[in-house]
Formats: C-alpha cells, sequence, structure tokens
C-alpha cells in the first residue's frame, strides 16, 4: 500500500465539506504562506514539524500542500511513516488550489 494518497483539488473541496477533522499542512515557505494559503492550513516547516508531530491527532486525515504537488509527495511519506493514518498529498499545490479559487 502506498504510504500516501493523491488528492486533487476538487476531493480536497469535498473532504473538508464532509469532515471538519481534515488537518491541512502546508510547507510551502513562510513569505509564500503568509501571501496566500488555504483556509484553516498551518504553515509546516523545520523549526514546528515535531511539535506539530506530538501534538497531532494521527487518526486525522492529513493533507500536505506544496507549491506544485511534488515536493508535498516526500513529506507526505514521511508524516505516514510518523504514523499518520490517512495521508494525503495536494495535486498541483497550492498553485492549482488558486487558481481554482481565482
Ligand atoms: O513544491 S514543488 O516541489 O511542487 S515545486
Amino acid at each position: 500500500m502506498s504510504a500516501f494518497t493523491h488528492l486533487s483539488i476538487n476531493q480536497l473541496i469535498h473532504m473538508t465539506q464532509e469532515s471538519s477533522d481534515v488537518q491541512i499542512v502546508d510547507i510551502r515557505d513562510a513569505a509564500s504562506f503568509q501571501a496566500g494559503h488555504i483556509a484553516n492550513s498551518i504553515n509546516l516547516n523545520n523549526e514546528n514539524i515535531s511539535h506539530f508531530i506530538a501534538d497531532a491527532d494521527m487518526d486525522k486525515p492529513l493533507v500536505v500542500v506544496c507549491y506544485h504537488g511534488m515536493s508535498s509527495q516526500g513529506a507526505a511519506s514521511y508524516l505516514h511513516e510518523q504514523g499518520f493514518d490517512a495521508v494525503y498529498s495536494l495535486d498541483g499545490g497550492y498553485s492549482a488550489w488558486s487558481l481554482a479559487n481565482s
């Protein structure tokens, strides 16, 4: 079984409509995150990742967002290895999300 699942923008929208349990982590740099991000997402970086993992509810779905959907795949695998049960990588990343929502 693959460590993470690819998620489309539409699937993310449905997922967040159906459940308030979805956690969204954005691994882009802080300035990009400040300039715009998906509602309720957390900017995950080297400084806060261990704290995030320690505090997280690993039973809740976790969606990883990057710029274009490439680096989120490695991060999603890593987070799955850390114990998250259901990890998703957002295909197209924030750039696809912002296009779809503009
Ligand atoms: O963030 S990215 O690896 O998709 S360019």
